[in-house]
């Protein structure tokens, strides 16, 4: 077992480079959900602390040190803190496991990716030097024109708890690297990490301003943040209702959103696979990691009729070969869920699926060696139909409902018969069908024979009810800047749209 007795700081607001006590004092208890031991506090931040940050951040964009520097100057901000994190890497793991219950295996698997991020927003911020101007050609003598890529101002980033550092940095890091100055607002329920990373800045002499975490409840502090005048975009990544709520604030001041707002995604396996052990692992990981706390979570098995059964019995074993304990014990493939209400809200899902006539296959309860913290055993449910609650609804938990299909029209029809639209996987050898699906599907992510692999690289969002805009690769850096036409009159001709006075 790792060591759990690493200590967490007693941090503040981060604002204007300095630790800040929240103008009302209010702090929000750490919960580690493994063992539901109050391990600390956060400081709970108000509008009147969004006033401050946003004007720290407003200044740091006026001043020089910030506001004037080129893409390669950022992207020295940007390495230094993805060494730092590397350098922090086995504190700053432990410390997501303890907040957020995910499995010490995932949460260092997560600080590489997030120095990775870091890493690759660097590289963007670099080359975004001799892309900031370009040139247009209008074929016209009287006018020269180009185009700028600039900074679109400060922006307000609202984060979920399932990836907490990582889903902060997919923001972060563009969000430097384009220039803006950032206002991050973590979720109350594992914002640690994110506090942490307000001591990395510090380390590092990131340009006060550029950075600033407010940590906080919702409506409290991100509600304020979303409708703040002089916020020029929020970046959100979270639950739909919250999601709504977001962008109607916004929309009273015409303020930009992307929201990226989960799913309910579909993986269908048809009867060609080889090898059913390979699907049946990817199956897993596609519902599973994470405890199932995923927003493209495959967490809809669409099986073909003819190997259904073969497949479902493969499933089974793999599943009763997963280690369920503490986050931090060696080999653990799955923790507890992240909260209280979290667990509450699972074991409905499984509940009501019971009462609408689902069979529950595997799991549905806690497991029995585990007598405290919010563990949920994976769980399999079967004679799902379409109008369940199990089907439509997006659980976030380690909870896989199954139907299965005949045709690959019946398969199609099926993997879209939702609101969602995040992602969608395919298992087959038949390279033709996978391009048909690719096509099909109404999703903003496609995996072919695989689930959830991710990579900076490229562009991550949906469509229908899971949201719009993009995070990760150019996408991401693209959605913080702005687009500036300048257009110069070269001619030495009169314009002559009136009758000239001086001809009269
Ligand atoms: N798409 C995704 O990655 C995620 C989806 N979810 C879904 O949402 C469900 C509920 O989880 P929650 O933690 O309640 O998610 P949430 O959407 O309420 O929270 C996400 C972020 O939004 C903030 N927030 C909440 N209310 C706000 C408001 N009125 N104005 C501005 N910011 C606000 C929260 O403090 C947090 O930082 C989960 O069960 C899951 O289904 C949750 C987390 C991530
Ligand atoms: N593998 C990263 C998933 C990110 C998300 O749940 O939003
Ligand atoms: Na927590």
């Amino acid at each position: 077992m790792a060591n759990r007795n690493v200590p967490i700081s007693r941090r503040q607001l981060y604002i204007g480079g300095e630790w800040r006590e929240p103008v009302k004092k209010n702090r929000i208890p750490i919960i580690n959900p493994a063992t539901e031991e109050i391990i600390g506090d956060i400081p709970a931040a108000t509008a009147e602390d969004v006033d401050i940050a946003v004007e720290a951040a407003r200044k740091a964009i006026a001043r020089d040190d910030w506001g004037s520097t080129t893409g390669a100057q950022r992207a020295k901000y940007l390495r230094a803190i993805a060494a730092k994190v590397l350098e922090k890497k086995s504190v700053l793991a432990t410390l997501e496991s303890l907040d957020s219950g995910k499995t010490l295996f995932e949460s260092a698997a997560d600080m590489d990716d997030v120095a990775g991020c870091f890493e690759y927003y660097a590289d963007l911020a670099e080359a975004l030097d001799s892309r900031r101007k370009t040139p247009v050609n209008l074929n016209s003598d009287s006018f020269k024109t180009y185009v700028l890529r600039e900074p679109l101002g400060v922006v307000g980033l609202i984060t979920p708890w399932n990836y907490p550092l990582l889903m902060a940095i997919w923001k972060v890091a563009p969000a430097l690297a384009a220039g803006c100055a950032a206002i991050l607002k973590p979720s109350e329920l594992a914002s640690v990490t994110c506090l942490e990373l307000g001591e990395i800045c510090r380390e590092i002499g990131l340009p006060s301003g550029a950075l600033n975490i407010l940590t906080g409840l919702g409506p409290e502090a991100g509600g304020p943040l979303a409708s703040h005048p002089h916020v020029d975009k929020i970046s959100f990544t979270g639950s739909g209702p919250t999601g709504s709520k977001i962008m109607t604030a916004a929309a009273q001041l015409v303020k930009p959103v992307s929201l990226e707002l989960g799913g309910k995604s579909p993986i269908v396996v048809f009867d060609d696979i080889d090898n059913l052990d390979i699907a049946a692992e990817w199956t897993l990981f596609g519902i599973f990691a994470n405890t199932g706390q995923v927003c493209s979570a495959t967490s809809r098995l669409i099986v073909q009729e003819s190997i259904a059964s073969a497949f479902l019995d493969r499933l089974l074993k793999w599943t009763k070969n997963i280690k369920i304990s503490d986050p931090l014990e060696e080999d653990c493939k799955l923790g507890p869920v992240v909260s209280a209400g979290q667990y509450e809200k699972v074991l409905k899902f499984i509940s009501n699926a019971k009462s609408e006539g689902a069979t529950i296959l595997y799991g549905g309860k806690r497991p029995q060696h585990l007598k405290k913290g919010y563990y949920v055993q994976p769980t399999i449910i079967t004679d799902v139909n379409t109008s369940m609650e199990i089907w439509k609804e997006e659980v976030f938990g380690p909870v896989l409902c199954v139907k299965t299909f005949k045709t690959e029209e019946e398969a199609i029809e099926l993997a879209n018969d939702t609101k969602y639209g995040l992602a969608a996987a395919v298992m087959s050898k038949d390279v033709k069908r996978c391009e048909r699906f690719t096509k099909a599907f109404q999703t903003g992510i496609i995996w072919i024979n695989c689930s959830q692999p991710t990579f900076n690289q490229l562009p991550w969002g949906g469509k229908k009810r899971s949201g719009f805009g993009r995070d990760l690769g150019e996408w991401g850096l693209e959605s913080f800047l702005n687009i500036k036409q300048v257009t110069e009159y070269t001619s030495a001709e009169p314009w002559a749209f009136y009758k000239s006075p001086s001809r009269n």
